[in-house]
């Protein structure tokens, strides 16, 4: 696996540049796992978003590329924003949090509308695994992680994702893997149609 690193404004004449957008509910996690991804540390504080673009250097099968990373608003009052960043981004990363069942609920109802025009941005259907800690005599979360793995899964199928990915910024479990996967299907000369073919039965990486 190769670190990522901070990159400069632009890309370096000859390598290659992939734009990346994170949707999703706010405090699901996107600021916590791009940080993680371009830092390397968690942010151990919460501060809600606005519009941040971040860029980041990686290997894809040993070539250079630099990835425009634009972190959005989760909040509803940015909905007809977050759209704005579509049209020149390759993949959006739809990410939810294991703990909040709205969060779910919500990349359909919030962040898939205004995709259906955007016929080549690949959406990948990132999954946030937080710990909750149980209080005593509390009933299992409804997404527990029996059901939600599946529900996710089927999410991911319904909304044309290529790939269904989970992940723990806290932990740092598979961050690199999430943007791995998108400058590879971003950079690959295949369609949209193609990767959902091929990932029908998800891989799901934990
Ligand atoms: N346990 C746990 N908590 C997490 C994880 N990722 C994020 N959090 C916490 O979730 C809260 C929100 O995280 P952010 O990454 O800021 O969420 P966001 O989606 O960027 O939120 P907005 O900027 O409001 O859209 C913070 O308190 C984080 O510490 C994780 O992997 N595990």
């Amino acid at each position: 696996m190769t670190a990522a690193q901070a990159a400069g404004e632009e890309a370096p004449p000859g390598v290659r540049s992939v734009k990346v957008v994170l949707v999703g509910d706010g405090g699901c996690g996107k600021t916590s796992l791009l940080m993680v991804f371009a830092d390397g540390a968690f942010p151990e504080s919460y501060t809600p978003t606005v519009f941040e673009r971040y860029m980041v250097n990686l290997q894809v099968k040993g070539r250079p590329v630099h990835l425009h990373i634009w972190d959005t608003a989760g909040q509803d009052d940015y909905d007809r924003l977050r759209p704005l960043f579509y049209p020149d981004a390759s993949v959006l990363l739809l990410c939810f949090d294991v703990t909040s069942p709205n969060s779910f609920d919500n990349v359909f109802n919030r962040a898939v509308p205004g995709l259906s025009h955007q016929a080549r941005l690949m959406p990948i259907f990132i999954c946030s695994k937080k710990k909750k800690k149980k209080k005593p005599g509390e009933v299992a979360h409804p997404c527990n992680r029996s059901t939600w793995e599946a529900k996710g899964q089927e999410m991911a199928r319904s909304v044309g994702a290529v790939a269904y990915l989970e992940c723990s910024a806290r932990l740092h479990d598979n961050v690199h893997a999430v943007f791995q996967e998108a400058a590879e299907v971003a950079l690959s000369s295949r369609g949209r149609n193609f990767w959902r073919r091929i990932t029908q039965g998800f891989c799901v990486v934990t």
